[in-house]
């Protein structure tokens, strides 16, 4: 088995250790050189991990062609460029290849899920199946072998096996699922549930409040993914509440803690000055706020998140807001 993670970032070298913990002959393929060294050389990640040492063995390269005779490619790039990924792999790949795509959000265009800009991208002869390897994962708790679990979700059940069976260890547990759309809709849209937890947070609001956010942005999510194609007990599960739930209260998530700078300055536009890092909920709140409103999906949440993203709303009128809206009795879709 011949595994190539594509991104040399927080999560691709989390999952590419796994694989090196597995006894998989995986490699890292990355396009900044000093991140790359410092993997070869030093055993270390250190833009992403600080001095946590990682496997030895684990090697890495710039050489895109590294993917040429893999079993399992594995994508952890933003979603903005899978595309762009995906066009650059589809000239070097020569077999049918399972992609693993472990990006969580839509197309920055076309809105679309990964799994099919993937299939778009990847031509026929290269391309066995794709498999989203998906859940409540922080890289900086995998790293560091502490206990996860995860879902292999894809339309392939035995291609959803392997890659659970090729990940699968003592601290990693993976389970399979086959609904494509709720699980890719539900990790996607936790993001911009967890910038909502953040703002709240920073704006010195406490447990009742994020418990509040929680229940209600699971309902928004599961009417979303629903009304997109998704089954309802999908958003119950890893991909679901289980991902809404460690993004909304972890440390480790950086759509909580851009979402917590946002809160503290009362409005984004320091966010907009200054963000470098991944904040995948940031897109994801745009797509979902437009799609909803295409498809007349009420969205409350998502859509003050939006507005003080994007329409520079202060986050304490947001807050305001959603509490004096009309008084309705408790749904649960
Ligand atoms: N971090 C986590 O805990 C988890 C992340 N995810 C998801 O994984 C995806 C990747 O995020 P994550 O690893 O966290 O992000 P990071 O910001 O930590 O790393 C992204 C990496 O991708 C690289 N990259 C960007 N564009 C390209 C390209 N065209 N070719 C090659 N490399 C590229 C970046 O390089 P450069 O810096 O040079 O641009 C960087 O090394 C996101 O969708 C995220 O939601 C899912 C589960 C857990
Ligand atoms: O998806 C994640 C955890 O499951 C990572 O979350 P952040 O992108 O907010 O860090």
């Amino acid at each position: 088995m011949k595994a190539v993670v594509i991104g040399s970032g927080s999560w691709g070298t989390g999952l590419a250790q796994v694989l090196c913990d597995n006894k998989v002959d995986v490699t890292i393929y990355g396009n900044c050189e000093s991140e790359i060294n410092d993997i070869n050389e030093n055993h270390r990640n250190s833009k992403y991990f600080g001095g946590i040492q990682i496997h030895p063995d684990l090697k890495a390269t710039t050489d895109i062609n590294v993917v040429k005779g893999s079993d399992i490619v594995v994508l952890s790039v933003p979603t903005i460029a899978i595309e762009s990924v995906c066009k650059q792999i589809d000239e070097i790949l020569d077999k049918k290849t399972i992609i693993v795509n472990t990006s969580k959000g839509f197309h920055p265009e076309t809105f679309e899920r990964m799994s099919c800009v993937i299939r778009e991208n990847i031509s026929e002869e290269h391309l066995s199946s794709v498999v989203s390897l998906i859940g409540p994962s922080h890289a900086e708790e995998v790293v560091i072998r502490m206990l996860t679990t995860i879902c292999a979700v894809s339309l392939n059940e035995e291609d959803a096996k392997t890659v659970q069976e090729t990940f699968s260890n003592e601290y990693l547990r993976i389970y399979t699922g086959t609904d494509e759309i709720g699980s890719e809709v539900g990790v996607a849209v936790k993001n911009a549930i967890a910038l909502a937890s953040g703002i709240l947070s920073g704006l010195g609001y406490g447990d009742n409040t994020r418990a509040a956010l929680m229940t209600r942005g699971l309902m928004e999510m599961t009417r979303f993914g629903v009304a997109m194609g998704g089954k309802k007990e999908t958003f119950m599960g890893m991909t679901g509440i289980g991902d809404l739930i460690v993004t909304c209260t972890s440390q480790h998530s950086r759509n909580f803690q851009a979402g917590y700078e946002i809160g503290k300055a009362g409005t984004a536009k320091i966010f907009w000055e200054t963000n470098t890092k991944t904040v995948e909920g940031v897109r994801t709140a745009k797509a979902v706020h437009e799609k909803a409103r295409e498809l007349g999906i009420d969205m409350p949440i998502v859509n003050e998140i939006y507005a003080v993203l994007f329409e520079n709303k202060n986050a304490r009128e947001s807050a305001k807001q959603l509490m004096t809206r009309d008084l309705k009795p408790e749904m649960v879709f």
